[in-house]
């Protein structure tokens, strides 16, 4: 290992949700990275790109270059960061909240984002807002009824954990799709606390170095 290690490259586009979780997460760390924008849209993707398509096989951001590997998924890329740069944790201490932490993770990232991402929605062509709004729907009402149980300030009690990450950047999907989130009043109480939060601020697809001029704060 070189005696200066090289700053981490987040490869992110300002509107993935996924790509948002893994900012937050390098925010909250007080990691500083460089990030190269990876438009999903543009040139019909360049995700797509054989460059790409070397450092990430499943052709989606985020991806992370981080001491000397290469990773993606998002999850993998917090518990890696959470390994290495525990402070502040993401998780709780507690073998019961933490696992509660991981439910409401998982619950986001493998039983709601996947079925409304973009690969999935342009195979449903017209009908795609019904489709997210009812994924999206669906889970945030199971996703309510959790968290009347699991929830303090934020997601799992009152600490910032990774189910905070996960939280904050599904509701801005569930906004773009138009969901009414009139049902769902635990959800739209910590999700506005997070965004209070310097982190959550920074990491915002609004504020982001490829974020178009009519979409920035
Ligand atoms: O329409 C676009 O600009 C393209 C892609 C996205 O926003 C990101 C997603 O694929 C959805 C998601 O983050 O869940």
């Amino acid at each position: 290992m070189s005696a200066v290690a090289a700053k981490p490259i987040l490869y992110s586009y300002f509107r993935s949700s996924c790509s948002w979780r893994v900012r937050i997460a390098l925010a909250l760390k007080g990691i500083s990275y460089d990030l190269v924008p990876v438009n999903l849209v543009k040139d019909g993707g360049q995700q797509f790109s054989a460059e790409f398509k070397a450092l990430n096989p499943m052709k989606q951001v985020p991806a992370l270059k981080i001491d000397g590997i290469t990773l993606s998924q998002s999850l993998a890329i917090i518990h890696y960061l959470e390994e290495t740069r525990p402070n502040p944790s993401l998780l709780p201490q507690d073998p019961k909240k933490r696992a509660q932490v991981r439910m409401i993770a998982d619950h986001i990232v493998s039983g709601i984002q996947p079925l409304q991402n973009l690969g999935v929605l342009k195979q449903i062509g017209e009908r795609k807002m019904e489709w997210a709004q009812n994924y999206i729907s669906s889970g945030f009402q199971a996703l309510e009824q959790i968290l009347q149980h699991t929830a303090g300030r934020y997601c799992v009690g009152d600490e910032v954990s990774m189910a905070d990450l996960c939280l904050v950047p599904q509701v801005a999907n569930a906004e773009r799709f138009k969901v009414d989130m009139g049902p769902y009043p635990t959800i739209t109480r910590i999700n506005k606390a997070l965004l209070e939060l310097e982190a959550f601020k920074v990491s915002h697809p609004c504020r982001q170095p490829d974020t178009p001029a009519e979409l920035r704060a």
